[in-house]
């Protein structure tokens, strides 16, 4: 029997987002967004909402972001929701970047990699984030199931939040490069890239917020260290600040690979299927523009 092998996660992305826009909308359903929907906090409020608003923008956007934190307060039945949400954001031609933010020693991260990576599990994404402060080296496994499986990944390097410098902006000893951490996750990242064309499958998150946080050189990072031939996803756009105007001064005129991100500026429009759509369309029209 012949197995065809997947595009890589990279050509998709570039593909998708070149004909919808590179706008991600995340799926984040906060407790106080299910009430402003006329919902309940349980499990039924909670998968009428992530569906609803599946429904709404998945079309519009090459990328939905589910936050798995929202559906895990409900347990096991949250997480069943969440394979239903997947299920429906990819039926509508939607990349899934499940936001999960895993990392761990290496025997562990292969059994995240098979739950979130392997396409026979039912939370099988087209891409994860991940943490790399356990070593870059232990998300091996999962650099390895996302070259099998034509999935992406998106290593965190220099977070939207406020604190996240205290550890991203330190510096690595001398025996690792002696450069700071997110400018050590990047270069990893562009190793994994190599040439790919259009685009490799390794991204990294860097915040839209960081014009707001001293830019890259508050991180000990250089314009040339965001050349690493991966997506960048860019949350913290909308709610937590960042705009568009942002993003051309840290990334310049983007082709695409940077994937702006928001949960709580979108959904809080909803639950008007009408004016979900168009703010998704009006923010991928601007990323563009
Ligand atoms: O650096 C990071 C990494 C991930 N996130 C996640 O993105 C969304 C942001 O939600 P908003 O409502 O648009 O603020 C959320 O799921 C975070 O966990 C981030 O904000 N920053």
């Amino acid at each position: 029997m012949t197995t065809t092998q997947p595009a890589p996660f990279g050509a998709r992305l570039h593909a998708l987002a070149a004909e919808r826009g590179p706008f991600c909308v995340g799926i984040d359903p906060h407790a106080v967004l299910l009430r402003a929907w006329g919902y309940d906090d349980d499990v039924a409020g909670l998968e009428q909402f992530a569906l609803r608003a599946v429904e709404a923008v998945a079309p519009y956007v090459s990328t939905v972001k589910p936050q798995s934190a929202f559906y895990e307060r409900f347990g096991s039945r949250g997480v069943a929701v969440l394979e239903r949400v997947i299920a429906a954001a990819r039926a509508a031609g939607a990349l899934v970047l499940l936001d999960v933010k895993r990392g761990d020693i290496g025997s562990t991260s292969q059994a995240y990699a098979d739950a979130y990576l392997d396409p026979s599990s039912p939370l099988a994404s087209d891409a994860v984030t991940l943490s790399p402060y356990l070593g870059f080296g232990s998300l091996t496994p999962f650099v390895e199931s996302a070259r099998t499986h034509g999935a992406g990944l998106f290593v965190l390097a220099a977070t939207s939040n406020p604190e996240g410098p205290e550890v991203q902006s330190a510096r690595t000893g001398a025996a690792f490069g002696g450069r700071g951490v997110a400018a050590t996750v990047l270069a990893h990242l562009r190793a994994l890239n190599g040439d790919a064309e259009p685009l490799g499958s390794f991204g990294a998150v860097v915040g839209a917020t960081l014009g707001d946080r001293g830019g890259l050189a508050a991180l000990g990072l250089e314009p040339a260290d965001l050349a690493f031939n991966g997506p960048v996803l860019a949350p913290g756009y909308g709610e937590q600040g960042g705009t568009t105007a942002d993003l051309r001064r840290l990334f310049g005129a983007s082709d695409g690979h940077v994937i702006a991100t928001s949960s709580r500026g979108v959904l809080r429009l909803g639950p008007d299927p009408v004016a979900l759509r168009d703010a998704v369309l009006r923010a991928n029209e601007e990323l563009r523009g």
